[in-house]
C-alpha cells in the first residue's frame, strides 16, 4: 500500500465544541441546544481536510475507550482513511465554549501511552509507505520527542511536524517543515515575535535547526514562510470568523495539499491561507465546503519579508 500522506495523531480528542447565547457567569448554569462533537486531534484534522482536497491522507495514532470508538466511527461514516493503534486507556474530550464575548478551549492532558504502542505506531506507519508522515499535535504521558525522531527516520518519508514550542526545539531528525503559532516560534526561539519581521527572522533561525521549510501561522496577521530561498508573508484570506480552532492545521493541509500536487512553495502558501480561511468560517473541526478553493488562493497576494 503507497498513500500520498500520513497523519499520526499521538493524543487524539473528540472535540465537544458548545455555543451559549450569553457570556458565562460564575455561579450561574449556562445552558444550550447547541452542541457538536467533532473527531478531532490536529493530524485527524489534516487528514478529514486533505481527504476534502482530494489527497489521500489516512490517519493514524493512538485511541482508546469509548472516545476512541467514537472518533473511529465518525472518521469511518464520513470516508476519512484511518488504521489507529488501540491504547488500553482512554482518548480525551476537549472542549470549546463559544460564547458572544469569548472563544475558551479547555483541552485535557489525555491518556498514557505505552513503549509497545510507540513501537506498533511505528510499524504501522511503515505498512503505508508514504512520502510525507505528518506528526501533529500534543504528546500524551508516556511519550517523548524521541518518539517523533524515531517515526522521521523510520523510512523513506519526509516528516512535517505541528507540536509546541518547547518541544520543536528537542526535536534532533531532519524535518520536511514545522508549522508553529506566533506564540510557539516566540517559544521555540526566545525571540520578540512582536512585528511580522521579527517572525520573520524568528522563522529563518528555526529554519536552521533541521526544517527545509518554517509555515508560521499567525492568526489573523496570516502567515509566514521561511525556506532555503524565500521569506514570504501571506495575509490572511477574507472569512467571517466563526471559530479559530483547527486554523493552524488547516493552513499546514493546504500547505502540504500544494506541494503534494507539485506546486511552488508560494503557491503551496497561498492555498494554506485559502483552505485556512474556510475553515475558521465553520465552527468546531468540521470540514467545510472547499469548492472552488484552489482557483480562490490566486487572490492572496504574497510579499518579501
Ligand atoms: N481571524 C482570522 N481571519 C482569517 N484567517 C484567520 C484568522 N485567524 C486565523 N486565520 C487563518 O488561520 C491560520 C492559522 O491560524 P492560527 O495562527 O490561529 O493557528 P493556530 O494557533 O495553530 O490554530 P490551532 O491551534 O487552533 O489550529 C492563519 O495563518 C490564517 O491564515
Ligand atoms: O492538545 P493538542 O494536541 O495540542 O491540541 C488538540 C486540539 O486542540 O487541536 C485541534 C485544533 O488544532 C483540536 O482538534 C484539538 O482539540
Amino acid at each position: 500500500m503507497t498513500d500520498d500522506l500520513v497523519t499520526v495523531t499521538m493524543n487524539p480528542a473528540v472535540d465537544h465544541t458548545l455555543r451559549i447565547d450569553e457570556p458565562l457567569k460564575s455561579g450561574a448554569v449556562a445552558r444550550t441546544d447547541d452542541a457538536q462533537f467533532d473527531a478531532g486531534g490536529k493530524g485527524i484534522n489534516v487528514s478529514k481536510y486533505l481527504t476534502a482536497l482530494d489527497v489521500s491522507a489516512p490517519a493514524t495514532g493512538f485511541l482508546g475507550g469509548p472516545f476512541g470508538r467514537m472518533i473511529r466511527t465518525q472518521l469511518d461514516d464520513d470516508g476519512v482513511p484511518n488504521d489507529f493503534v488501540e491504547i488500553p486507556d482512554r482518548t480525551r474530550l476537549n472542549t470549546t465554549v463559544l460564547s458572544p464575548d469569548a472563544e475558551y478551549k479547555i483541552n485535557h492532558d489525555g491518556p498514557t501511552v505505552g513503549e509497545d504502542a510507540v513501537s506498533d505506531l511505528v510499524e504501522r506507519v511503515g505498512t503505508h509507505d508514504p512520502d510525507t508522515v505528518v506528526v501533529a499535535g500534543s504528546l500524551p504521558a508516556g511519550v517523548t520527542t524521541d518518539a517523533v525522531d524515531r517515526l522521521a527516520r523510520a523510512g523513506e518519508w519526509d516528516t512535517a511536524v505541528d507540536t509546541s514550542g518547547s518541544l520543536l526545539t528537542e526535536l534532533d531528525a531532519e524535518y520536511l517543515v514545522c508549522k508553529p503559532n506566533r506564540e510557539e516560534l516566540g517559544e521555540a526561539t526566545g525571540r520578540s515575535v512582536d512585528s511580522i519581521e521579527e517572525c520573520a527572522a524568528a522563522a529563518a533561525e528555526l529554519r536552521e535547526r533541521g526544517f527545509r521549510y518554517v509555515v508560521a501561522s499567525l492568526g489573523p496577521d496570516g502567515a509566514l514562510l521561511v525556506s532555503e530561498s524565500e521569506s514570504v508573508h501571506a495575509p490572511a484570506a477574507d472569512a467571517d470568523v466563526v471559530d479559530t480552532v483547527g486554523a493552524g492545521d488547516a493552513l499546514l493541509s493546504g500547505f502540504l495539499a500544494g506541494l503534494a500536487r507539485g506546486e511552488s512553495e508560494t503557491v503551496a502558501l497561498q492555498t494554506g491561507v485559502t483552505v485556512a480561511a474556510r475553515v475558521v468560517s465553520v465552527s468546531g473541526t468540521r470540514v467545510p465546503d472547499f469548492d472552488g478553493v484552489f482557483d480562490a488562493r490566486s487572490g492572496v497576494n504574497v510579499s518579501q519579508t
